[in-house]
């Protein structure tokens, strides 16, 4: 699960989007690039990460601004088409019908996206079950399945018809660790010669699987590079202290009693190691940055 260096020229670019709901501003002018491999979107609650992935997905079309995935453009119904028969989405809350079979549901899928031949369709199910590691499991209905399988089922689904674009929407929420290091090799597999966005609230999914990373807050791009870019961000402004650091961006309790602080460190501080949590901290830049314990 090395993180893998960007792959060819930008697969996916994004100008100036935004997208307002009544006075919020859920995006206001994001621009982005994504090439292939595995990026990594972070951003506090309400930063805007669902509707972006909503925009590019084509749930909904944004009120200004524009983009291209894999040579289309949703401006035109063609293109809408287009980009959409090469689109894999897992939203935030897969609708799952709880008395489909884990089979008939990613079938349903397929049906949806026009595998009309029944026994290709059949067979790219079996595929993409097989992918996930849920063959064994294929005919039980999604309520008996724990919550990691349903979201491997979800994942399936969005892989039904190789797409060359995928779109997940915080897959690993709520899986315990091994489950999550399970389903981020998955992506990180289906990361290989394709184009996937993945939004986490987790700094160790973006550490351990993507190639890139965008930083969203208060709709807008706070940081777009590599998690090493993040993470050197930090490099001599989280340090140790014994007492709360009254100025510091954020800082917080550990374990051992003292304080971890981000921002700019007072002369002869106790600098401490980067992480790429604390970069992320850092270009938040004090939105949603509330850690202070
Ligand atoms: N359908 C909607 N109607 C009204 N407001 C919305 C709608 N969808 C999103 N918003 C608002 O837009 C902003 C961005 O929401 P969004 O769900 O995109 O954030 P997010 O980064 O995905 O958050 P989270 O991490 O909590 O899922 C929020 O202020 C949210 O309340």
């Amino acid at each position: 699960m090395t993180p893998v260096p960007p792959v060819g020229p930008a697969t996916v670019t994004a100008t100036d989007l935004s997208l307002r709901f009544g006075g919020t501003r859920a995006l206001d002018g994001v621009s982005l690039r994504l090439s292939r491999g595995v990026t990594g979107l972070l951003g506090p609650n309400g930063a805007g990460k669902t509707t972006l992935l909503r925009v590019l997905a084509t749930a909904v079309p944004p009120d200004g601004g524009q983009f291209t995935a894999l040579g289309h453009d949703p401006r035109t119904s063609s293109g809408r088409l287009g980009l959409r028969r090469t689109l894999g989405y897992l939203p935030q809350t897969p609708g799952f019908h709880q008395d489909f079979t884990a089979f008939d549901f990613v079938d349903y899928v397929a049906i949806l996206k026009e595998l009309s031949d029944r026994t290709a369709r059949h067979s790219e199910v079996r595929r993409v079950l097989d992918a996930v590691d849920l063959s064994d499991v294929r005919g039980k209905r999604l309520k008996r399945l724990s919550g990691g399988m349903r979201q491997r089922v979800a994942l399936a689904a969005a892989l039904v018809g190789d797409p060359g674009f995928l779109v997940l929407d915080e897959p690993t929420v709520g899986l315990d660790p091994e489950q999550r290091m399970r389903f981020r090799e998955l992506i990180a597999q289906a990361g290989e010669g394709r184009t996937v966005l993945l939004s986490t609230h987790q700094t160790e999914d973006v550490a351990m699987l993507c190639h890139r990373v965008v930083v969203l807050a208060g709709g807008r791009v706070r940081f777009e590079g590599t998690p090493a870019e993040l993470t050197a961000r930090a490099a001599g402004r989280v340090w140790s202290s014994a007492e709360r650091a009254p100025h510091a961006l954020a800082g917080w309790r550990t374990g051992v009693g003292t304080f971890r602080n981000i921002g700019d460190p007072p002369d002869g501080a106790d600098l401490l190691d980067p992480t790429l949590e604390d970069g992320y901290l850092l270009a938040l830049d004090g939105e949603s940055a509330e850690v202070t314990a």
